[in-house]
């Protein structure tokens, strides 16, 4: 069976995750999966587990431990699709929800982003997204070739409710409470990296440069594993 490399990515809300997700998939041609973008869908298709999260996100709150876990870990154990990497942006958020991954899977890497709170405030009021595809721009760092619209579909871009001002200060409050230990757990683990810096182009070197030493030799490995 070959083996998946898989990571984690966590950062409070603006800290890039999804941009560096997006290189790291251009980059070394790999999936990742984002919570963010599954509770989106679940809302928008009125599911009940949806519905349930809705009401927590309109406070600025996270989605409770038993809801995401439910929602999430049948997508991740999904096998049948043959990833050789899976990424979970944005999961775990809890010390609950990664002993819950790691019963299910073990994880090669956990790259943690820490990026001052100025900088984040600033980046998520000028952040644009486009809902269906999860596309997310800058008007500062990467606009759209329109303003307000989606470059690849032309559809309308939107900014999200729990981006507001009022919504991200106690959501910061809150990531940073539940954040310390998760990070805790990683490094126990021996696989946290993390990344501190105001720039996503400065810190981005460093990140391709870890996955250059860490994919190769799991994919060598998925290969001979596969010629048996
Ligand atoms: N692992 C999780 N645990 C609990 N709630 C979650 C989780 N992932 C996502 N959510 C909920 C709370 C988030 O505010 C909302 C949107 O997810 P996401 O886009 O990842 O969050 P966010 O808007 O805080 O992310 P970002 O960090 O990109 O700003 O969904
Ligand atoms: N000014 C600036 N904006 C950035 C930088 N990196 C990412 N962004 C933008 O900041 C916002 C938050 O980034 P995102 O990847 O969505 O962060 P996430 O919330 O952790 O997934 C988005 O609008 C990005 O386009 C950077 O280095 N500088």
């Amino acid at each position: 069976m070959a083996k998946l490399f898989r990571a984690v990515i966590m950062g409070p809300p603006g800290s890039g995750k999804g941009t560096i997700s997006e290189r790291i998939a251009h980059s070394f041609g790999l999936k990742h999966l984002s919570s963010g973008d599954f509770v989106r869908e679940n809302i928008a298709a009125k599911t009940e587990a949806g519905v349930q999260a809705k009401t927590y996100i309109k406070k600025g709150l996270l989605v409770p431990d038993h809801v995401m876990t439910r929602l999430l870990l049948p997508r991740l154990g999904d096998d049948q699709i043959q990833l050789v990497v899976r990424w979970y942006v944005g999961f775990p958020r809890t010390l609950a929800q990664a002993e819950a991954l790691n019963s299910a899977c073990d994880l090669d890497v956990a790259i943690n982003l820490n990026i001052p709170l100025e900088t984040l405030k600033e980046r998520l009021r000028h952040r644009w997204i486009h809902p269906p595809s999860g596309r997310v721009y800058n008007m500062c760092f990467n606009p759209p070739r329109v303003q307000g619209i989606d470059d690849i579909t032309g559809e309308p871009l939107i900014q999200q409710e729990d981006d507001r001002p009022e919504a991200l200060v106690a959501r910061l409050r809150h990531y940073k409470d539940v954040a310390k230990p998760v990070i805790d757990f990683y490094k126990a683990k021996g696989i946290l990296y993390t990344f501190s810096d105001t720039e996503t182009d400065r810190i981005w070197p460093n990140i391709s440069a870890l996955l250059s030493t860490k994919i190769p030799a799991i994919q060598t490995d998925a290969r001979c594993a596969s010629t048996h």
